[in-house]
């Protein structure tokens, strides 16, 4: 497709490369939307169209079916995305004339030099499904027959057989709905309650979090975060509350003690352990990928915290290879499938596999097993991943506590404050789903005991 810089070509543009090339769609939204100098409103509607028809694939691809005698399986890639932008407008976005819908897209396929009667089919479709919308006979999602939950079947299926239909509707629905940007509180540098203050003055709407301590809630916040008040200053960083309270399972972080995260990614939990660390503490963090460590780095620079944490450009693995050094805590955040992020990552439900969990328990059983080779007698391992399976929670730390031994499962309710203690299962797992309003999260607390 032609390179035209409307929003909704960028959208269509967007969604064509991640249909083509199945990568995740945030490579694809920074080479073709933020790789781009665009006004901020296009490129705040290019991210809104791409994520608004991750969000709804199956109900559009529903409601396409009964205005087109080709189904949409059928179309090709640009035709069925152009026809995918063109409908999430006319049905879940107010504020866009269905005459400004209808028309943009359709000139976005003209620019894309598509025949006269590609553009005279979808211009029909778009005009027909207009007017039965405006005329209420277009059913919601929920109300289709049978209900639509925009997942695939066999994740729905699997979820389904082990939280039952209720709990499973409610993470669906939660996931389809664009979620409240959250920050945390740099306390090193500011108070929850100033940095509201802050917000507010700039007539920013933003009210403190239910479950985490200096959390703070923008809803309905769509604007880029580099230029809310503070940014620059390092006040605060963009992180769930859930992700927020999992850092809090590896405290207290002891005076002179060592800790470390071995999976630092972009730095969130490392930004918060450091500003979690007593005097005289120190935290190593640890990320082999080189985009993430310039990220991590940068992050660890923005608030401030290059003195009181070490990043190292490593895997866990040859950093234990390198090191004598035994730590007091050891945070493994590992990578995973993250279906329990999908509401902010839209893509995942349909990038992932039933068969892709085996392969992350793999590693995540391995990474654990390098991260207790190097904990002190008495140290404490914290396990953690943003998904929601069994395959890659609770079944590692079995596998792994069967493995060693001298290793106990501490229940990570005493770890959380008061209002977040009811996400703790009775096994003494952290458990939050997207029901909760947070990000769905797995947390588990080991302690090395005495050497077997
Ligand atoms: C879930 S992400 C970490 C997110 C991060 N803790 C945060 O809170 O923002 C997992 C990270 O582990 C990193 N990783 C992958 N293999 C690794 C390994 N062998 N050793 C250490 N880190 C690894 C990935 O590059 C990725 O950034």
């Amino acid at each position: 497709m032609k390179n035209t810089s409307s929003p909704r070509s960028l959208a269509i543009q967007v969604l064509v490369a991640w249909h083509d090339s199945g990568e995740v769609i945030a490579s694809h939204l920074d080479r073709i939307v933020f790789g781009r100098d665009l006004p901020a409103r296009d490129r705040q509607l290019a991210v809104h169209l791409v994520r608004g028809v991750l969000r709804q694939l199956q109900y559009l691809d529903r409601v396409l079916a009964s205005y087109s005698k080709t189904p949409p399986e059928k179309m090709k890639p640009l035709t069925l995305m152009a026809l995918r932008v063109g409908i999430l407008q006319l049905l879940f976005l107010d504020r866009i004339p269905a005459s400004a819908a209808v028309n943009e897209t359709v000139k976005a396929l003209r620019q894309a030099r598509q025949p006269r009667w590609l553009t005279g089919f979808v211009n029909g479709v778009l005009r027909r499904i207009a007017r039965e919308h405006q005329e209420g006979r277009i059913p919601p999602p929920g109300k289709m027959d049978p209900p639509v939950r925009n997942h695939p079947d066999w994740l729905v299926t699997r979820w389904e057989k082990r939280f039952g239909r209720p709990l499973t509707e409610a993470i669906c629905t939660a996931n389809n709905l664009e979620p409240s940007l959250c920050l945390r509180t740099n306390t090193l540098k500011i108070s929850p309650d100033e940095l509201l203050h802050l917000l507010h003055r700039k007539d920013i709407k933003a009210t403190p979090g239910r479950f985490a301590p200096g959390s703070i809630i923008l809803p309905g916040h769509s604007g880029a975060v580099t230029s809310l008040p503070g940014f620059d200053e390092g006040l605060f960083q963009i992180q769930d509350e859930a992700a927020q309270l999992a850092s809090l399972l590896l405290g207290p972080l002891r005076a002179g003690q060592n800790y470390l995260d071995g999976c630092a990614g972009l730095g969130g939990k490392s930004l918060h352990l450091a500003a979690l660390l007593e005097h005289g503490a120190a935290l190593t963090a640890l990320e082999p990928d080189s985009r993430r460590f310039r990220l991590l780095r940068e992050n660890l620079r923005r608030l401030g915290l290059l003195d009181r944490v070490t990043p190292a450009q490593t895997t866990l693995e040859d950093f234990s290879a390198r090191t004598t050094e035994r730590f007091a805590g050891i945070l493994v955040d590992a990578p995973c499938s993250g279906t329990g992020v999908i509401r902010r990552q839209p893509d995942i439900r349909w990038n992932r596999k039933a068969t892709d969990f085996p392969r992350y328990r793999e590693k995540q059983l391995h990474l654990l097993d390098q991260a207790a080779a190097l904990l002190a007698s008495g140290g404490v391992l914290v396990y953690t991943t943003c998904s929601l399976e069994p395959e890659e929670n609770e079944e590692v730390v079995a596998d792994f506590l069967e493995k060693h031994p001298q290793f106990q499962l501490q229940s990570c309710r005493e770890l959380l404050p008061e209002p977040a203690r009811k996400l703790v299962d009775r096994e003494g797992f952290f458990r939050p789903t997207p029901a909760d309003g947070l990000d769905g999260f797995f947390g588990a607390r080991m302690v090395r005991g005495d050497e077997d």
